[in-house]
């Protein structure tokens, strides 16, 4: 169904995250970049790291009417940024959706929440693939709508198998991972190929209880919080910058099976959260830390 001429367009818009040396007129120099060139400014946020001399900042706005092309803002964003290896930026435009590739093992719940957002439009965002090492929610993918694609993977196969997905990621034009309760460790070589673009959800409130089935160690250590925790996935298993986090209390009269439970609802909402900030171009990774707009 084609729109009518006379329906509205769509208004344009741009997302910008900037990471520079801190100096003094750097916010002037990119409100004035937009605004000296028909955008429209929808929200501005910064952040000042004084220890490390480092100014962040996450700027949007109505890019429907600039009177430049987005070569030239980014060429101008370049000298505003800085040259400097210290300086990294993004800019990202709402017609261009992000393409985002799904890795599942057999846990359904996180799976059902991302594709039922994606589904009902509340994220503006492509799912080009699911991604299995079992077969257990390939229906799950189907009722959705998505390919799915199985990659049984043994500790002497992974190199092979993660050739495979990276070629298969890249021929989709994959922006973003998310680990939706995969449980495979990914390859430095894997994790290098999308850096601070890979986003896990760890059932545990990190630091605490890393590694494969936190809710068992939660039990023996009787805890009276459990937590999830979503972060950018690194080499090294579940230190990664973290980007959400939150907690629900639990006490002494709850299984291993009810804090599994209870842990569902935290994973499915602190991955959520974690995927609408990055798609909304709201992290930055400084280090082993992030900053993250409002
Ligand atoms: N490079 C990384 N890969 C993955 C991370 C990460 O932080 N860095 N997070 C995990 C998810 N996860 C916990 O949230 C997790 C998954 C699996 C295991 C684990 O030990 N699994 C197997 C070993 C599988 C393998 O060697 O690939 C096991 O149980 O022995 C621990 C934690 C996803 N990947």
């Amino acid at each position: 169904m084609n729109p009518s001429p006379d329906s509205p367009r769509a208004p344009r818009h741009a997302s910008l995250l900037l990471r520079c040396p801190l100096r003094a007129g750097v916010a002037a120099e990119l409100t004035q970049l937009v605004q000296a060139h028909g955008g429209r400014i929808l929200y501005h946020d910064q952040h000042v790291e004084a220890e490390e001399g480092q100014y962040f900042t996450s700027l949007k706005w109505d890019a429907s009417d600039m009177t430049l092309t987005d070569a030239d803002v980014a060429k101008r964003l370049a000298v505003i940024g800085g040259k400097s290896p210290a300086a990294e930026w993004s800019l990202h435009y709402s017609d261009r959706p992000l393409r985002m590739a799904l890795f599942v093992s057999r846990d359904p719940w996180c799976l059902y929440d991302i594709l039922a957002r994606v589904s009902s439009g509340e994220w503006q965002v492509e799912v080009p693939l699911v991604v299995g090492n079992h077969l257990d929610l390939e229906p799950v993918a189907r009722q959705f709508g998505v390919p799915f694609h199985h990659f049984p993977m043994t500790k002497d196969t992974k190199e092979e198998v993660e050739t495979r997905q990276l070629e298969l990621l890249k021929q989709e034009r994959i922006n973003f991972i998310v680990l939706a309760r995969y449980m495979q460790i990914l390859s430095g070589r894997f994790v290098q190929a999308y850096p601070n673009n890979v986003i896990n959800i760890h059932h545990a409130f990190l630091p605490a209880f890393p590694g494969a089935k936190p809710y068992h160690s939660a039990r023996e250590r009787g805890v009276k919080m459990i937590g999830a925790t979503s972060h950018y996935v690194t080499e090294t298993l579940d230190a990664g910058p973290i980007i959400e986090q939150d907690v629900q209390r639990v006490s002494h009269r709850h299984s291993v099976a009810d804090l599994v439970r209870l842990g569902r609802d935290l994973e499915k909402i602190v991955l959520s959260r974690a995927i609408w900030r990055h798609l909304q171009r709201k992290v930055i990774v400084l280090g082993n830390r992030t900053v993250v707009f409002e």
